[in-house]
């Protein structure tokens, strides 16, 4: 059985629609702590060490189960976003990425018995087009607080693509997951057919 160790709506439709069985559970998990802990290592092994750590935190409960853990975090310049906190923090955040290049970086990763057994980060680049204040305002009138759960304030599915100049990398990662690989170490783990 393949655990979803995830509260990510995102990631939960993702899977969904790709057609995979699973069952998802939020890891408990002091996500803040934990990258605090890395300060200074670099934005793909950050990613890579919380979805380690959210599908360890969850298998330790499923002592059978397959269980895939993610993490999605954005960095602008060297300075990593989390999700914004509040219609305040989304308005300097977007301020911020105002014509700036913007990466994604989404990492997944397979724990059976307690070990990790595959892991694979990707990162995706935006090019963030030059933002009015006004455009900003008009923007978050229509997506607070839907996009208080998305790194990077924004839903690419969604008025979040208007942002954007140009995009480079996959879909999927941007939506906050390496889909694509993920499905490959499924098929390898033998729980997905080839
Ligand atoms: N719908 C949507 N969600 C996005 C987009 N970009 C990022 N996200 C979401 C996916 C994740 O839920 C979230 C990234 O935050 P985290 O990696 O901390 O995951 P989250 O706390 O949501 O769930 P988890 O830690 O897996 O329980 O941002 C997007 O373009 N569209």
């Amino acid at each position: 059985m393949i655990v979803l160790a995830s509260g990510s709506a995102s990631r939960r439709a993702m899977l969904k629609a790709a057609g995979v069985a699973f069952t998802a559970i939020p890891p408990a998990l002091d996500e803040r702590a934990l990258e605090a802990s890395l300060e200074g290592a670099a934005p793909p092994a950050v990613a890579l060490a919380l979805a380690e750590a959210k599908a360890q935190a969850v298998a330790a409960g499923q002592p059978d189960a397959l269980v895939l853990g993610s993490d999605s975090l954005v960095v602008v310049e060297g300075q990593r976003f989390d999700k914004p906190a509040s219609r305040q923090a989304a308005e300097a955040h977007l301020s911020h990425f105002s014509g700036r290049t913007m990466e994604l970086h989404s990492a997944a990763a397979l724990v059976r018995d307690g070990a990790v057994v595959w892991r694979h980060a990707a990162v995706a680049r935006l090019q963030v087009r030059p933002l009015t204040d006004a455009f900003i305002d008009h923007y978050l009138d229509r997506e607070w607080p839907a996009i208080g759960g998305c790194v990077g304030a924004f839903r690419i599915e969604g008025p979040g693509v208007q942002l954007f100049d140009s995009v480079d990398g996959d879909h999927f990662t941007i939506l906050g997951m390496p889909l694509l690989p993920v499905l490959g170490a499924l098929r390898d783990q033998g729980v997905l057919p080839a």
